[in-house]
């Protein structure tokens, strides 16, 4: 495990890659996981790592195991029944990760999220700072929809949208979605086999939506949550690759720079697709004022907004949500999101940060906003 970090961290960190594995592949033709295939994969997400690569996955599967262990003949069409199979395939489905990626030192983390996890602003951020935490620690978050407790309002239901998600949770620049496709064709293959790939395309191209068809007998939403999901992505700059997880080193050769399948590229880059977003928040909760060096800072050096550096809280914000901040004389400098609600940070005004946990009674995060989450206003 150590030696394998420490060559990634040689090498530099060289992108963030959000690779979702879709049902249509994973499963041996519908009878529980295709064990070999998966192996192969996660021999690939480890050569992208020794690349410099950061890789987190979100991986499709766990119904389809749970049929193949309950002996069940297809996907039962009761809710309840697949929630139940998706909790019996999930333990296979980790299980399977664990054991391939052990071979080579490797940790994975199991993460089930459901939608409202990351619609809620406060959950937001708590996702973001565990899971930016594993994948800071060299460890893999193996992420699936948490299909026991998720209702048919609050799921994603299909796993491209919760990539996509994820990608812009944790500012992947890179969304690959392997299926069982070469990448998303003028028309769906299934039904015209001679139909042209598409090789690269503006994620926002509307056109591209009319191509896509329905999914197959195993997956959810087809290619059109595809194109929904690489339109999501490109909101925080990423780039979308649709490709067919059964060609041969796929990954590799992508992070290589080849062409391969269909690259579905955003109008902006990262950061300023994220920052766009940002200074574009209409409902701002509440105000932070700084003094002039958390002023000065902020302006020049693009730092986080420490504690110590605001001087009055007003409004009444939760932690996650969009604050103001002005200078005393009430110029609005930057907007962000806020690590703590108002309460707490009225506690810890002027304060350094080694003192939040004696203040607060937890250990919280150094920063009031970080600068991840701050875009300074130009005036
Ligand atoms: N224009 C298209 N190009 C490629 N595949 C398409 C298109 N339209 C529909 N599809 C279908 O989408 C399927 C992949 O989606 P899906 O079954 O949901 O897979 P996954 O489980 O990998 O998400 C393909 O098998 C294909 O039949
Ligand atoms: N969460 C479900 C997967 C949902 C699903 O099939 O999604 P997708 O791979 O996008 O077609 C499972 O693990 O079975």
């Amino acid at each position: 495990m150590r030696q394998e970090l420490s060559e990634a961290t040689v090498a530099g960190i060289k992108g963030r890659w959000l690779i979702k594995i879709g049902s249509s592949l994973i499963t041996n033709d519908g009878s529980g996981l295709d064990r070999p295939a998966i192996e192969q994969w996660v021999a690939q997400l480890v050569a992208l790592r020794k690349m410099g690569i950061e890789v987190i996955l979100v991986s499709s599967g766990a119904v389809a195991e749970g049929v193949a262990r309950l002996g069940m003949k297809s996907r039962p069409r009761e809710v309840h029944l697949q929630q139940a199979a998706a909790a019996v395939g999930q333990m296979g489905l980790v299980q399977t990760y664990e054991t391939a990626f052990q071979v080579y030192g490797v940790h994975t983390a199991q993460v089930l999220l459901t939608h409202d996890d990351l619609a809620n602003r406060r959950r937001y951020l708590n996702a973001r700072s565990t899971l930016s935490g594993l994948v800071e620690m060299g460890v893999v978050p193996v992420i699936n929809e948490n299909d026991t407790v998720a209702t048919a309002e609050l799921c994603f239901g299909d796993n491209d949208t919760l990539g996509a998600m994820v990608a812009n949770l944790l500012g992947a620049d890179t969304l690959v979605i392997l299926t069982d496709q070469k990448g998303l064709h003028e028309s769906d293959p299934r039904q015209n086999p001679d139909a042209p790939l598409i090789k690269e395309a503006r994620a926002n191209d509307r056109a591209l939506l009319k191509m896509a068809g329905g999914s197959g007998k195993l997956g959810r939403g087809g290619m059109a949550t595809k194109i929904t999901a690489a339109r999501l992505a490109a909101r925080s700059g990423a780039r979308t690759i649709i490709a067919s997880g059964r060609e041969a080193d796929v990954l590799v050769r992508l992070a290589k720079g080849e062409m391969v399948g269909t690259r579905l590229v955003p109008e902006r880059q990262p950061v300023a697709a994220r920052k766009q977003w940002l200074a574009g928040q209409l409902k701002v909760k509440g105000t932070l004022t700084l003094d002039a060096g958390a002023e000065k800072v902020l302006r020049e050096s693009g730092r986080s907004l420490l504690p110590v550096g605001v001087t009055a809280v007003s409004g009444n914000f939760d932690r996650g949500e969009v604050v103001s901040c002005i200078n005393a004389e009430g110029t609005e400098i930057a907007r962000g999101l806020v690590n703590y609600n108002a309460k707490e940070a009225q506690k810890l005004l002027r304060q350094p940060s080694r003192q939040i946990e004696s203040l607060l009674g937890y250990a919280g995060d150094v920063e009031m906003i970080h600068r991840d989450n701050l875009v300074i206003l130009e005036h």
